[in-house]
């Protein structure tokens, strides 16, 4: 183990040599917040993000430590698309993980494609069904997820929250939409920051090698306000994990301190 970078926001860096050790060790960090999780409430609320996260969760594949009938799996952000459509984060995580995996798919919580044409009404239904999950069994005014896995673009967006775009100014609805989305396709729905900021736990995963100027930014230079950089969970921080050096004075740092 060598050490950890602590940038302004208190986020923890944690820099990987290739894509497969950030697997390994993402897979390591799920399963002991998985445990924790369960150990306290009987249950595990999580929500995935699309862009290469997907692919970056196969360490959770045939992995007997996974209890995925205590999982509630939602989605960060999503695009506004039929859940077979090759846009559809949904898609995605069902071929790279949840066909793989016995998830019951009661516990995949997806978008209400009957409301596709009405973004607000969708929107809607999705906070819906988040309140269903927490205000009734928790009683909390925003949802306190377990664990929330992000990506981030080359711009700085996590989630559906772009740079510049009202959005991230948003700060009573749990679930917002929005239909001009720089990155296609246009029309999404997304978490907004009182969701992502209550989170137990809040990781980004960013790997390749475009992101490297980014994250310095968003790391270094938080007061731009960059949409990664308003991550800000209390405790203790959003934890970032990167390929290769990030080029923001981190070290690497072994899977097994996550
Ligand atoms: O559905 C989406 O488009 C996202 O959730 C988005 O926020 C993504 O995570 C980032 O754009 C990173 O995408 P990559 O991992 O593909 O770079």
């Amino acid at each position: 183990m060598s050490g950890t970078h602590q940038p302004p926001n208190a986020a923890i860096l944690v820099s990987f040599p290739d894509a497969d050790a950030i697997v390994e060790s993402l897979a390591s960090f799920i399963i002991k917040a998985q445990k924790e999780s369960i150990d306290k409430k009987g249950r595990f609320t999580v929500a995935l993000s699309g862009g290469s996260l997907p692919k970056m969760l196969r360490g959770l594949i045939g992995n007997p430590a996974v209890k995925w009938d205590k999982w509630q799996v939602f989605y960060a952000d999503e695009r506004v698309v039929p859940l077979d459509h090759p846009d559809s984060n949904h898609l995605a995580c069902t071929n790279l993980l949840f066909s793989k995996v016995p998830i019951p798919s009661d516990n995949i919580h997806v978008l209400d494609v009957s409301l596709l044409s009405d973004l607000e009404e969708l929107s809607d239904a999705y906070e819906k069904e988040l309140i269903r999950e927490f205000a009734q069994k928790d009683a909390a005014r925003f949802p306190v997820f377990d664990l929330i896995l992000l990506g981030m673009g080359p711009d700085g967006h996590t989630a559906s929250l772009f740079p510049g775009h009202e959005l991230l100014a948003e700060e009573d609805r749990w679930i917002a939409y929005l239909e001009d989305s720089p990155k296609p396709p246009p029309k999404r729905i997304t978490f907004t920051y009182p969701v992502i900021n209550h989170a137990a736990r809040v990781v980004f995963v960013a790997a390749g090698k475009e992101k490297v100027e980014m994250l310095s930014q968003v790391l270094d230079n938080p007061e731009a306000g960059l949409p990664s950089s308003r991550v800000k969970p209390s405790v203790p921080g959003p934890t970032l994990l990167v390929r290769r050096r990030c080029g923001v004075g981190c070290r690497p740092l072994s899977p097994h301190s996550l």
